[in-house]
């Protein structure tokens, strides 16, 4: 596979508007109650300068194409099936409703890697969002690509290992059961197509899940929740998550907290005992 030298260090720039209607939006889609200020919470960056190539652009999996051409921020990479990794993030100050948001994008690493899933490739990605033209948000990001399954590849996640979740051995629990309406929300919120999310005959025929897949996204924010819950809204400087395994729309989702200051963990499982998050992060 080609070493991708030429897309590191491409940049891409996107500007927006944390306009009430999203906040709105945002709020409905997670049961949130009725705001008490302007500062919205943690979270809503992954919603705000989401992708805009049109829709004879999108490639099969539901993404934008991306093509083998200087003007294409993404690599080409022949591995078809994408997900959303992992993620470092700094907040460096609330984002208001009514501010404007710019965001510059930076492809810093592309790095091919096995694991227990075959050939894989890695390409993390910077982003830098200001509001009204103040840093605040900063974040890695790792998107990794894998191989194409045969059409009679085993289903995704497997079965479940014994149970390995113990809810007591944490500070805070929560559950819900993230549902079709819950992930249909969060793709219009993110304006994410990733046919993963929505097309369970795909999912299930092309990319061979036994579901459709919570957004790596979805689970951060709810996580993000679960901190705001516990320390109030607003307090993380840092928050950081990897996806060790697909979450399963319609499945139920534990989410766990515990620590504080420097050092507090955060999981998600699912129904079954896996874990599929983890997670961490620091406190102002
Ligand atoms: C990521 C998968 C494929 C790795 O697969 P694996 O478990 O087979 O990997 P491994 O054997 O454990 O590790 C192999 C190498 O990969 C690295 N590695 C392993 N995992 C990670 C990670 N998360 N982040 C960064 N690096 C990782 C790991 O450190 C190791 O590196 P090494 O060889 O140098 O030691 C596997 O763990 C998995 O399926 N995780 C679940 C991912 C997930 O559910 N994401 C959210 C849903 S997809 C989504 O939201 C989509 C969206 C929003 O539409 C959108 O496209 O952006």
């Amino acid at each position: 596979m080609s070493d991708w030298a030429d897309w590191i260090g491409r940049e891409q720039r996107a500007a927006d508007r944390l306009d009430p209607a999203l906040a709105a939006r945002w709020y409905a889609t997670f049961d949130h109650g009725a705001p008490a200020s302007t500062a919205m919470p943690q979270g809503i960056h992954f919603c705000l300068c989401t992708p805009e190539a049109p829709t004879a652009r999108l490639g099969p999996d539901g993404h934008p194409l991306r093509e083998d051409d200087p003007a294409s921020f993404l690599p080409p990479i022949p591995l078809p099936r994408r997900m959303w990794a992992s993620s470092d993030i700094e907040f460096r100050a609330p984002m208001t409703i009514g501010a404007t948001i710019e965001r510059t994008s930076r492809v810093v690493s592309i790095t091919p890697k096995s694991g227990s899933r075959g050939e894989m490739v890695f390409v993390e990605i910077d982003h830098e969002t200001s509001a009204d033209g103040k840093l605040a948000v900063r974040e890695r990001q790792s998107a990794v690509y894998l191989e194409a399954l045969a059409p009679d590849a085993p289903l995704s996640p497997p079965a479940p290992s014994p149970e390995v979740f113990d809810p007591q051995a944490w500070d805070l629990h929560r559950q819900l059961v993230p549902d079709t309406r819950l992930l249909f929300r969060y793709s219009a919120l993110t304006f994410n197509t990733h046919r993963i999310h929505y097309d369970a005959p795909y999912a299930l025929e092309q990319e061979r899940y036994r579901g459709l897949v919570v957004h790596g996204p979805l689970t951060a924010s709810l996580l993000l929740q679960l901190a705001a819950e516990r320390f109030g809204e607003n307090r993380l400087a840092q928050f950081g998550f990897r996806g060790v395994s697909p979450a399963i729309a319609g499945e139920a989702l534990h989410l766990v907290l515990r620590g504080a200051g420097d050092d507090i963990e955060l999981a998600a499982f699912a129904g079954d005992g896996r874990q599929v998050t983890k997670a961490s992060a620091r406190l102002a």
